[in-house]
């Protein structure tokens, strides 16, 4: 709406022309006072908490809420770069028209996918992402969610659009990366259906519902689009100071040397049907356009036919037709017209004489012969105007189509979708025609959608449910859609039933009709005294004027059958698929009633949409354009009053902050609910829900809920002890209504289920751990069983081999004991002769002769009594003396056998330095030593082991005692 219109608009709405006010019972909200007014009363109670305006991130907190004071806060927080605030259950998104620095990054982005409760987070278009993705996956009826992005032209509805796409597209990364092709698709839609407009640089020209396909796991596996109404007429006729669609200047910027020449596109071309195209925007950006294409799978062979197409779509603008000398001639084509001609049908891929004679002349059927006849000059132009319009619609239409397929998902691999709605704002304009109808037609939709659903719907469950309530008016749009749509007489009923009487339409005798039937209505008006045909409608957001010339031609929307045949035979593949199977018919002969007219379709299409709407969650975003002239950060009060009060954000905010915005049935809460109270005849009525009449499920409703008050931990807003469960919870004939305190119940109840929850699963948990516990102790016992059963089996085994070998050594050894002994015995026998009766230091000549001692300074007499070695080592003596003995056995015996002097303090140390082949020397000391020298022992096995090689070295050399004291 322009400032101007809106104005209209505003006023209309202020003097209550339009929008009938509904009261239903007892009304406590007065008729909303005029800023002015409350500028006076309700601002200045405000002004005190000025300086903290800009903190209230929900609306519905304002006190009191006026328009005005809504729109103080909303302004408070557009100047402190606030740009989101909730209005109960809608979002309010205030346009920056400037990019705001981290507002959308991806770090804030999972800064609200990961929050534990985003409502808390500040308000932002992300939350409104995350509330529905959470409803999805928390699987409460419905599953699917719908966010309806509504606005006037400019506002942000694309922008929240592609912000709300981004965010599910990024907070996942799958495998064959659907959700890049699925953004893919936004820069060739806004190309083929964006322009530049004197509201929107970007304005979109169609209105689109984009469905995110999820799967089980709440993945995006696809997407699917639907478009409506696209402005084709934007193709061959631009309004003043406006643009074509962004991909013809996109062409003429970014072709290459070779594609000019191709598209006969050189520099400085000039083209009719390219206003403004030395001024480029942004959007131009033939580059990305190109990469999206690929990207979604359209080839370059296919690229170069689009391409082409609609290159020839611009030459078609250039070719003027002169009138005839003669009537009955079809008109002539002046010299440049004629080379545009041939340039539209070379790229075109058709007959250039086909295709003049096309524009030029048309064929009537008189039974089945044809009669040509020549056209005027006027009627050229619009067979060629037509013949762009229906190229680029189609076009449009294959685009979306190719865009499915690419990037939908197999109907068996989703089951829950987010559907995206960003349709076109309302319209008013100087002139305006069948496109303002539809457009402002489609907003009437979804504003009663919004009205059915959250207001009225509301107050009417108020009354049935028998709650005491005090109901705030709202406006209701259904008189204005009744006007438009009703069924036999409606403005769309009677324009249809024009278009299909076999007549040339006349405005005048329509707005006559049209008076005749409608002038008892209320929202429909003429002005009398106007020279041009029209009626004015005064809708939900304001009064706008349609011209009736025109109308009619547009509903019926005829191609000519020659342009259909023309297409058909073009050399072009992609016309050609296009084009195929579109029957080359003519309405003349079929008959008139059988055409679907542009109204029809596009009721129809609006009609499955709004079926999904109501089969849906839906969440409200308010998109608001601060000022007309897109600036940054400008702040127009009174066009952001107008656009609030046009989509019903202030009874909103009114109904919100004061009713009941949840509403559960009892069986739904006990069932959800239930599991909190540990009574158990609650517990019985979760799994016998049939059974409980309405009087016994309420009564479990509110023990539920006193069950929770009376748990809960305490929070800041649960400490008012007198608090009762009454004021938080209303419970009605069937359902259970929470207040506008329920986002703190809600939370109350959600958290003790889960807690209850967790709880349970934790001693699932117990429970299983302690089974594994138990098995894995078995496992482990009967592990244990099995490995002793082995071990003590190999321990019977080696004992038992060792008693075998011990066996064999003692019977060795009992073998050498007895050899030994028996040697001993013939020895001893030898040296009993020269051992009896011998002292120091006379010896036996004998002993000398095998052996010396040596003693000197040792203290008194040493009797020395030398036994023969191999004896000494048979008897094994008993060391009484403390002798710290290193060594052989064999040495100690040795010393035993030498019978030495035994002192308790003297300690004798006995070394052998060859002990492996006895010992050598034995010496006492410090004071005395004792040396013995001994001959080669005679006994030949005196020092052997009975493991020693025999060969080995046997007897002793030398020994020496050595005694420390
Ligand atoms: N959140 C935002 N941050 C920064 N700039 C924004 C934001 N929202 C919108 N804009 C700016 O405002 C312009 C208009 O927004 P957008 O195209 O989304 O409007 P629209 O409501 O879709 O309009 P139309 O109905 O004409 O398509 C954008 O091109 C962008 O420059």
């Amino acid at each position: 709406m322009t400032s101007e219109e809106s104005k209209r608009g505003g006023a209309a709405n202020s003097n209550g022309s339009f929008g009938k006010a509904e009261r239903v019972g007892k009304e406590v909200a007065s008729h909303p006072p005029s800023l002015d007014d409350s500028l006076v009363g309700d601002l200045r109670a405000f002004l005190i908490d000025e300086d903290h305006l800009h903190t209230y991130d929900d609306l519905t907190k304002v006190n009191p809420v006026t328009p005005t004071t809504v729109l103080k806060c909303l302004q408070a927080r557009y100047h402190a770069q606030v740009f989101y605030t909730h209005a109960g259950c809608t979002l309010v998104a205030l346009n920056p028209f400037q990019p705001i620095p981290d507002l959308y990054s991806l770090d804030v982005m999972r800064e609200y996918h990961n929050a534990p409760q985003p409502q808390e987070s500040k308000p932002h278009i992300f939350i409104v992402a995350e509330e529905a993705y959470r409803n999805v996956q928390g699987q409460l009826e419905p599953v699917n969610q719908s966010l309806v992005v509504s606005g006037e032209s400019g506002a942000g509805k694309t922008w929240t659009s592609r912000c709300l796409m981004k965010y599910y597209a990024t907070s996942q990364d799958t495998v064959d990366h659907i959700e890049k092709r699925v953004l893919d698709s936004n820069p060739i839609m806004e190309a083929f259906g964006n322009a530049c407009t004197l509201r929107n640089h970007n304005s979109s020209r169609f209105g689109k519902y984009i469905q995110l396909q999820l799967d089980r796991s709440q993945f995006l596996v696809g997407a699917s689009v639907q478009t409506y109404l696209l402005e084709k007429t934007r193709v061959a006729c631009q309004p003043a100071n406006e643009r074509n669609f962004h991909i013809f200047y996109q062409m003429m910027t970014g072709a290459s040397g070779e594609q000019r020449k191709e598209w006969k596109m050189s520099h400085g071309q000039r083209f009719n049907w390219l206003p403004k195209a030395a001024k480029t925007l942004e959007e131009d950006c033939f580059q990305e356009t190109v990469e999206a294409m690929s990207h979604l799978g359209i080839n370059s062979e296919k690229q170069a036919e689009i391409f082409r197409i609609l290159a020839g779509i611009l030459q078609l603008g250039n070719i003027h037709f002169d009138a005839p000398l003669n009537e009955s001639e079809p008109c002539t084509l002046e010299g440049q017209s004629k080379e545009y001609l041939q340039g539209a049908a070379g790229l075109l891929c058709v007959p250039a004489v086909e295709l003049q004679a096309c524009l030029a002349v048309r064929t009537l059927m008189a039974g089945k012969q044809s009669i040509l006849k020549p056209c005027s000059r006027s009627e050229c132009g619009v067979r060629r105007d037509c013949l762009a319009k229906v190229l680029y619609a189609h076009l449009f239409e294959w685009l979306t189509m190719f865009i499915n397929n690419s990037i939908c998902a197999d109907n068996s691999t989703w089951c829950n979708f987010i559907g995206l709605l960003d349709v076109y704002g309302f319209e008013c304009f100087q002139m305006n025609n069948l496109e303002q109808l539809c457009i402002n037609y489609a907003n009437e939709k979804l504003q009663q959608h919004f009205v059915a659903h959250y207001l009225r719907a509301q107050q009417e469950e108020y009354v049935l449910e028998g709650l005491e309530w005090s109901f705030v008016r709202y406006q209701d749009n259904q008189s204005c859609l009744d006007l438009i749509e009703g069924n036999p007489t409606g403005v769309f009923p009677l324009l249809n039933e024009e278009c299909r009487l076999n007549r040339a339409s006349d405005a005048g005798k329509f707005r006559v009709r049209l008076e005749k039937e409608l002038s008892g209505r209320g929202n429909i008006s003429w002005d009398k005294f106007s020279k041009e045909p029209h009626f004015t409608v005064a809708h939900y957001a304001g009064r706008v004027s349609y011209q009736i010339e025109g109308m009619m031609e547009k509903n019926k929307d005829p191609v000519p059958p020659e342009i259909i045949a023309l297409l058909q035979g073009s050399g072009n593949p992609l016309l050609c698929q296009v084009f195929g199977d579109q029957e080359a018919e003519n309405s003349a002969t079929r008959g008139l009633s059988k055409v679907v007219t542009v109204v029809a379709k596009f009721k129809n299409s609006l009609e499955s949409l709004m079926k999904i709407l109501h089969s849906t969650t839906p969440h409200y975003t308010r998109c608001i354009k601060p000022n007309p002239d897109c600036k940054p950060l400008t702040f127009h009060k009174k066009e952001v009053i107008m656009q609030l009060e046009a989509c019903g954000i202030v009874e909103t905010i009114h109904i919100s902050a004061a009713g009941f915005p949840i509403r559960i049935p009892f069986s739904g809460f006990i069932q959800r609910y239930g599991l909190i109270s540990g009574s158990s005849q609650i517990k019985q009525l979760v799994h016998n829900l049939e059974a409980g009449d309405n009087d016994l499920l309420r009564s479990a409703v509110e023990a539920i809920v006193s069950t929770a008050l009376g748990r809960r931990s305490i929070g800041p807003m649960f400490r008012v002890e007198s608090e009762s469960c009454a004021s938080l919870v209303h419970c009605g004939k069937t359902k259970a209504f929470l207040t506008q305190r329920k986002a703190l119940l809600l939370e109350l109840l959600e958290d003790q289920r889960k807690g209850i929850l967790v709880q349970k699963a934790f001693s699932i948990q117990c429970c299983w751990r302690r089974h594994q516990r138990r098995r894995r102790r078995a496992r482990r016992r009967a592990a244990t069983l099995l490995q002793a059963a082995v071990r003590s089996w190999l321990v019977r085994r080696a004992v038992r081999r060792w008693q075998e070998a011990a066996l064999v050594i003692q019977t060795a050894w009992r073998r050498w004991r007895v050899l030994v002994n028996a040697f001993a015995e013939a020895e001893l026998d030898d040296a009993q002769d020269f051992t009896e009766d011998q002292t120091l230091p006379d010896l036996n000549p004998l002993v000398r002769e095998r052996g010396s001692v040596q003693i000197s300074s040792l203290p008194g007499p040493v009797s020395l009594r030398g036994w023969p070695m191999g004896l000494a080592l048979a008897s094994a003596p008993t060391v009484s003396l403390s002798l710290k003995a290193t060594g052989f056995q064999k040495t100690v015996s040795m010393l035993a056998s030498l019978n030495l002097p035994s002192a308790s303090r003297v300690e004798y140390k006995v070394e052998t330095n060859q002990h492996q082949h006895g010992v050598a020397s034995v010496r006492a000391q410090p004071r005395g030593s004792v040396k013995l020298h001994y001959q080669r022992s005679p006994l030949l096995y005196a020092d052997m082991l009975p493991d020693l090689k025999r060969d080995g070295v046997t007897g002793f050399n030398q020994i020496l005692l050595e005694k420390t004291l």
